[in-house]
């Protein structure tokens, strides 16, 4: 790349040359959730958009196979045009195949609704980070900048304990983890420790609808006990009846910073949320714009999860945040299996939103590979604000390369996340479970 006399880049030409798309197989611990179990290895798809003055922007989203039908037409509609139009980007029309949205809910269902436009909005959202990394590595700028500056240097995170198995069952292919089970109140706090230890966690969020309330009630309470007056949640992925999620309103009210999707669907939230102070949080009821106007009125949530990935970018994530605001809603950040790109546009848009009071949901932790050279570090539970051109990440292509041959091979079987199949190798009686399931 040029440089001026002061060594800053210069680019003159931000005409996208070349978009790759590299799908992926990332090792994945068996985490436990309402669903089944997480499989040993989870599809992310990487993109890199290349400008005529060969600076590369990265970006990174869900690598399904319905997300690679999409992300694959609109990469090759993406050359001759400019990284900066970005908005020209989200006018691009995507048919969106029918049969792919389907069955209603996202991701076995802890995504909340599934609908044509949050699928493109999935798949554009990566195209959006990369224009934004590319264009911020072109002009010397971090990603933070182009959104109108942070407003904090360093984005809290919480620690996203889950139910787990020691390890996948006996003769599933899988990467060894360092984690240890953890199926009761005293493996819990005791994955808690190790959280604590190796990022310095300050807020803890417990993956629950796995066993019954009572179970998860005394994990909490256990929690709480090692941990006094730092911030618990709990989040059954609605797993519950109304009547189940005010009664652990109830048991757990004065530990809770918040519950989380105690039940599925906005009325049902709403009928908890209005026989409750606990302050009820959500990325299942509210995961697309046009679920906001009944959530809000019907006063169901009192803080929305955004996730750039699904509600389609980082000036989308702002623009979720403005509209919380204005309705005195409170906005944190939802996770699923993710890597450091989209960890560093996580921190990235984060850095950028005033009033965000809660620690973000990051499962980095339990990711022990990254398609990145450096991993990003947690410290004291913060993620710094990189003030670096764009993301501030830079691509390990030697393990990219490796992550998708990985891919390759696979017969297919991995290529979509199916969290009941998972679970079916170690209990072939299992079925996606009838909610509320208590
Ligand atoms: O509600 C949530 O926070 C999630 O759905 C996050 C993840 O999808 C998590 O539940 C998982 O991956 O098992
Ligand atoms: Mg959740």
């Amino acid at each position: 790349m040029r440089r001026d006399g002061g060594g800053l880049p210069v680019t003159r030409d931000l005409t996208i040359a070349e978009v790759r798309l590299t799908p992926i197989l990332v090792a994945d611990p068996p985490l436990l959730n309402t669903q089944g179990v997480h499989q040993p290895y989870t599809p992310r798809l990487i993109v890199e958009i290349v400008t005529a003055d060969g600076v590369t922007g990265l970006g990174e989203t869900y690598g399904d196979t319905k997300y690679l039908e999409l992300a694959r037409p609109l990469a090759e509609r993406l050359t001759g045009r400019s990284v900066m139009d970005v908005n020209g980007l989200f006018g691009i029309d995507l048919a969106v195949d029918a049969s792919r949205v389907e069955g209603g809910t996202d991701a076995g269902g802890l995504r909340g609704v599934q609908t044509a436009d949050k699928l493109r909005l999935s798949v554009l959202s990566a195209f959006e980070v990369a224009c934004l990394d590319a264009q911020g590595r072109a002009l010397g700028l971090p990603v933070h900048a182009l959104l109108g500056g942070k407003v904090r240097d360093a984005v809290e995170y919480s620690a996203y304990l889950f139910y787990k198995w020691d390890a996948h069952p006996a003769g599933v292919r899988a990467e060894p983890d360092e984690w240890g089970a953890a199926l009761d109140p005293a493996g819990v706090v005791e994955q808690a420790r190790l959280f604590q230890r190796r990022h310095g966690f300050g807020s803890f969020k417990l993956k629950g609808g796995v066993f019954p309330p009572e179970q998860e009630i005394a994990a909490v309470r256990a929690l709480a006990d090692a941990f006094p007056g730092h911030p618990l949640r709990l989040d059954p992925n609605g797993a519950w009846s109304v009547a189940t999620s005010l009664n652990v309103a109830k048991e757990l009210g004065d530990v809770l910073e918040y519950l989380e999707d105690p039940t599925l669907g906005t009325p049902a939230m709403a009928e908890v949320a209005a026989g409750t102070d606990v302050p009820l949080a959500t990325n299942m009821c509210v995961t697309t714009f046009g679920e906001i106007k009944e959530a809000f009125t019907k006063d169901a949530v009192q803080v929305v999860l955004s996730d750039h990935h699904y509600w389609g970018g980082l000036r989308n994530t702002q623009r979720l945040a403005a509209i919380c605001a204005a309705f005195g809603v409170g906005v944190s950040m939802h996770s699923n299996t993710h890597l450091g790109i989209s960890l560093a546009a996580m921190t990235q848009v984060a850095a950028t939103v005033p009033g965000l009071h809660h620690a973000c949901d990051s499962h980095y932790p339990w990711q022990s590979e990254d398609v990145l050279t450096e991993r990003i570090a947690f410290r004291a539970g913060r993620v710094a604000v990189s003030d670096a051109p764009g993301l501030g990440v830079e691509l390990d292509r030697d393990e990219l390369a490796r992550l998708h041959r990985r891919w390759a091979d696979d017969d297919g079987a991995l290529r979509d996340r199916d969290d009941a199949a998972a679970m079916r190798v170690a209990d072939p009686a299992w079925h996606t479970p009838v909610m509320p399931r208590w």
